[in-house]
């Protein structure tokens, strides 16, 4: 029954987010009870002391499904082998400051990642870029790894995709449980679209279900868009155990499958479908099988929800051009 263990490089290991997902991996909620995992920790050279602290915890737990833990200041040493990538490690948005302004400093570190995942990764590796702006970083980090199917970058939106559920059960008082079919489109930004148009609860249209338009346009999508600047003036820092719950939901289910009769939404490279332009990494509706991702096809567009698809696509590819100015991509 014993497989070998998946190598699971996790960059950023000893900030907020790294500390509330490592114990998780080791546990196997990120590829499931029968998966052993062995852990690659990147951090920069005046945190490693830190991720190793982490490390000693995690020895604690004796973990069953944990057979080695290994930290490295070096990309290059952290991604070779690499099985699944979660890429948090950046710098995190701080009060009054603008996502774009995180462009130029991030890029700096997803290049040299890109390289790395391009040099040493196992040829089925699956990455998850977390850290912001995660849609443009998971580009660029894609850019520099041209060997690796380009497929296998994606970006978190599975945090607004949760969002978004617990909000509509809320309205609708019912158990997040009912929710189905939600679709995050767009960026993982303040232009995120969160669609409900298509989304079911208890097998009926959600959208028909609140039957509001206001509460739709007025409270809905911003409280869901804005919900990470409303975590971060609430605590003080931004979401970090939602944000690793969400990068476990989104490796489960890549891996492992999305439920008959649902889907889940992630960061993908577009191939065109619904006017996105091909190569931006833009969420969609997925269902995934056997380790691979699909877009969801067919859904009719209303054009309320168009105009909102394409305002966060036009940021993306405003986003992309920057970083191609920048010499980035
Ligand atoms: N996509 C999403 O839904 C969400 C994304 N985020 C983003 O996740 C990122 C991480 O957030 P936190 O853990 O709260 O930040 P944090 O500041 O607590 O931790 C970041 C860690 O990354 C490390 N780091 C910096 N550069 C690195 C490099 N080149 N290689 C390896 N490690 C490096 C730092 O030393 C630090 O330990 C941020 O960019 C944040 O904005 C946060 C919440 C949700
Ligand atoms: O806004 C941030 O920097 C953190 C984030 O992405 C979120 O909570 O959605």
């Amino acid at each position: 029954m014993t497989q070998a263990p998946v190598n699971v490089t996790v960059t950023g290991a000893a900030g907020q987010i790294g500390y509330a997902l490592l114990f998780r991996i080791a546990s196997g909620q990120l590829l499931g009870q029968d998966t052993p995992v062995r852990l690659r920790l990147l951090e920069i050279p005046q945190a490693v002391k830190a991720a190793e602290g982490t490390a000693l915890e995690l020895e604690d737990c004796a973990f069953p499904l944990l057979s080695g833990i290994d930290i490295f200041d070096d990309a290059k040493k952290a991604f070779d082998g690499v099985n699944v990538g979660l890429l948090v490690g950046a710098r995190p948005r701080s009060k009054g400051m603008e996502r774009g302004d995180l462009l130029e400093a991030n890029g700096g570190i997803f290049k040299p990642q890109g390289e790395a995942i391009n040099a040493g990764a196992a040829d089925d590796v699956k990455v998850l870029v977390v850290g912001n702006p995660a849609n443009t970083n998971a580009l660029i980090a894609q850019a520099h790894a041209p060997d690796v199917p380009k497929e296998r970058f994606t970006a978190m939106t599975r945090l607004d995709h949760n969002r978004a559920a617990a909000q509509l059960a809320a309205k609708l008082g019912v158990g997040v449980a009912d929710i189905r079919k939600l679709t995050i489109w767009g960026n993982h930004s303040a232009t995120q679209y969160p669609d409900i148009f298509h989304a079911e609860v208890g097998g009926k249209n959600a959208a028909e279900a609140v039957g509001d338009q206001k509460w739709l346009e007025d409270e809905f999508i911003p409280r869901v868009a804005k919900r990470g600047a409303e975590i971060i003036e609430a605590r003080g820092a931004s979401s970090a155990a939602s944000a690793a719950n969400a990068a476990i939901d989104h490796v489960y289910d890549w891996v492992n499958g999305t439920a008959e009769g649902d889907w889940v939404s992630m960061g993908i490279p577009s191939d065109g479908s619904y006017g996105v332009p091909e190569g931006i990494i833009s969420s969609f509706p997925v269902t995934t099988k056997n380790g691979k991702y699909e877009i969801v096809e067919g859904l009719e567009i209303n054009e309320f929800s168009r105009g909102k698809i394409d305002a966060s696509v036009q940021e993306l590819t405003d986003e992309r051009d920057t970083v191609k100015q920048l010499g980035l991509i």
